[in-house]
Order: C-alpha cells, then sequence, then structure tokens
C-alpha cells in the first residue's frame, strides 16, 4: 500500500529528497471519496511526473453549508485501496491542524474570477478553496498540479492565484470524466437518492441541447428559460444558475461568439449537482 502521512514535516522530508534528485513532482489535491474522474487526474499526473503525490483533506472553510460538511462522503480506506493499482508515491491526509494551525489568520482570496457562478451561490467557497490549495502547493512543492474541467470556476481561479502569488507550479485541467448517460462523476453523486440519481443526467442532456443551439446562433437569454423548465421538469428542485461565459476569464456572453463555456449549477434530491460544457 501507498505510504499515508499526516504531518507536512514528513512530507517535506521526502519531497526534497525528490527535488535533490532532479524529480519532478505532480499533486493531484482532492476531498477524498475518490472515483474514476479523479483517478484520471492522477493517471495524467503518473504520466507526466516522477512523483505523485495525492492529497486528501475535506476542507471546513470551503464548505459554506455546515450540513453538506458534515454529509461529506469520508472513505479514507477505499480512496487508499482504490490508488493502490497506480503507483503513486504518498498519499498526503494532513491531520487538521497541519493546515489550520492554532491562531491560523490568514486567508487567500482572488477576486473577480470567484464573483459569479458558484462564487455567487456558496459564499466564501473560493476562499476557501484558494486558502487551502496555496497552503496544498507550498506544502507539497509541486512542480504541477492536476484539476479537473468539471469544476471549470475552480481550475480558472486556482490557476490565477498560482500564477499572482508567484507559486511555481503549473496548474493543468483534465477533462470532465462522465457516466456513460452523461452525468459527471462527483462524490456527491453518492448522495442522491436513486430516484434522483435516474433524473440526473437531464442537466447535461438540456446543456447538450443549449449548446447545439447556441452554436446555430441563439442568444443564452431566449435559450434559458426553456432549459429551466426542461430540467425542472426532468426531476429537478431548482436551477440556481445556466450561463454563458468565455472559457478564458469567464467573461458573461449573450452569444456563442468566442470560445464559450456552458455553466450550470442545479438541485435535485437535496444535493447541488455541477456540470460545464465546451460551446464552440
Ligand atoms: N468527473 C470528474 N472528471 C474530472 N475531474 C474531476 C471530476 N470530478 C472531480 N474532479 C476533480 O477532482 C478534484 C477533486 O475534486 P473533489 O474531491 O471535490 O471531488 P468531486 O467529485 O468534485 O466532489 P464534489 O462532490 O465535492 O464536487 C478536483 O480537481 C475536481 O475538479
Ligand atoms: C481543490 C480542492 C481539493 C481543495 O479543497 C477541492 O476544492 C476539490 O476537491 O475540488
Ligand atoms: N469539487 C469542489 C469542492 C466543493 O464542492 O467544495
Amino acid at each position: 500500500m501507498t505510504d499515508i502521512l499526516r504531518r507536512k514535516a514528513a512530507l517535506r522530508e521526502r519531497v526534497s529528497g525528490w527535488k535533490r534528485a532532479g524529480e519532478v513532482v505532480g499533486v493531484v489535491p482532492t476531498m477524498g471519496a475518490l472515483h474514476a474522474g479523479h483517478l484520471s487526474l492522477v493517471e495524467a499526473a503518473k504520466a507526466a511526473c516522477d512523483r505523485v503525490i495525492v492529497t486528501i483533506f475535506v476542507n471546513p472553510r470551503q464548505f459554506n453549508n455546515a450540513s453538506d460538511l458534515e454529509n461529506y462522503p469520508r472513505t479514507e480506506e477505499q480512496d487508499a485501496e482504490k490508488l493502490a493499482p497506480f503507483g503513486v508515491d504518498v498519499i498526503y491526509v494532513p491531520d487538521p491542524d497541519q493546515i489550520y494551525p492554532e491562531g491560523f489568520a490568514t486567508t487567500v482570496s482572488v477576486a473577480g474570477l470567484t464573483e459569479g457562478l458558484c462564487g455567487a451561490h456558496r459564499p466564501g467557497h473560493f476562499d476557501g478553496v484558494t486558502t487551502v490549495v496555496s497552503k496544498l502547493f507550498l506544502q507539497t512543492g509541486a512542480d504541477r498540479a492536476y484539476f479537473g474541467e468539471k469544476d471549470y470556476q475552480q481550475l480558472q481561479v486556482v490557476t490565477r492565484m498560482a500564477t499572482d502569488l508567484d507559486i511555481p507550479v503549473e496548474v493543468i485541467g483534465c477533462p470532465t470524466v462522465r457516466e456513460a448517460d452523461g452525468l459527471a462523476l462527483s462524490s456527491r453523486n453518492l448522495l442522491l437518492p436513486p430516484e434522483a440519481r435516474a433524473a440526473a443526467p437531464a442537466l447535461n442532456r438540456a446543456m447538450r441541447g443549449m449548446a447545439d443551439k447556441l452554436m446555430a446562433g441563439a442568444e443564452i437569454a431566449t435559450l434559458r428559460p426553456l432549459a429551466k423548465a426542461e430540467i425542472v421538469a426532468a426531476g429537478f428542485d431548482e436551477v440556481e444558475y445556466l450561463e454563458l461565459r468565455a472559457a478564458e476569464g469567464l467573461a458573461p456572453l449573450p452569444k456563442a461568439e468566442r470560445p464559450a463555456r456552458l455553466l450550470a449549477a442545479a438541485w435535485i434530491g437535496g444535493v447541488r449537482l455541477i456540470d460545464n460544457i465546451p460551446v464552440g
């Protein structure tokens, strides 16, 4: 089984040996409950790096909802078993005091990119993400970091943060892994009641239909109410947002006039799902 390290000093010692030998270190930050989406990031890291660290930390500061934090799946033993065939070098599962020691008083915050989409509906979420990810970058000393496009806004925000803070890490985005029915894999899918799980692919289906119409010149403002109604009719409780944004920088777009991304968040069976797809 792969070594599990829980203290940053032990991690640092291990990584400094690799760095002395000139090895390229990759990191895959996760909150655990690993699925094939996470494992695709691990595969990408293994293919391009000499050493790979997977981090597992359910970061309380990025949860804006206490019951979401409480219900978040925690499956460390199974996660280690899933990682075993990949030949990962270290699983870093920091004890909470390794991330937030007594007296911790710093927040890393990215402006602009964090203001709409998930940022508008999860107050404080991205500050929690950038605070923990900056710490994970610095603690692991990774040269490359792998993130999923499933969390598209997060990928953009983390890339901006690393650039702005001169953290010498290359942030690499990897495509969203989906179930055969189109549902994006997500740890939160485990929390879906069976009926909700059966209805959940309607979100991606509606988005793909919208993307075709956007490519044919339709405006997002015209398509949005129809698509929302379709998603709710399929069994969703609420569509939180459904927006067309520039693929780089996330500026709102009325039409698919340049490489764009259609992004959505919606509630079903008490679970908040997100998805995004390229348009053009
Ligand atoms: N379906 C997926 N395809 C590719 N990458 C993914 C997928 N799901 C998650 N990831 C990526 O894995 C990393 C860790 O994500 P996380 O542990 O939050 O899992 P998650 O499945 O996104 O869980 P959540 O339910 O919290 O959204 C992130 O970079 C995320 O974008
Ligand atoms: C990047 C991350 C591991 C930070 O806690 C989390 O936001 C996630 O799992 O996507
Ligand atoms: N997948 C991003 C982590 C979160 O939803 O909190």
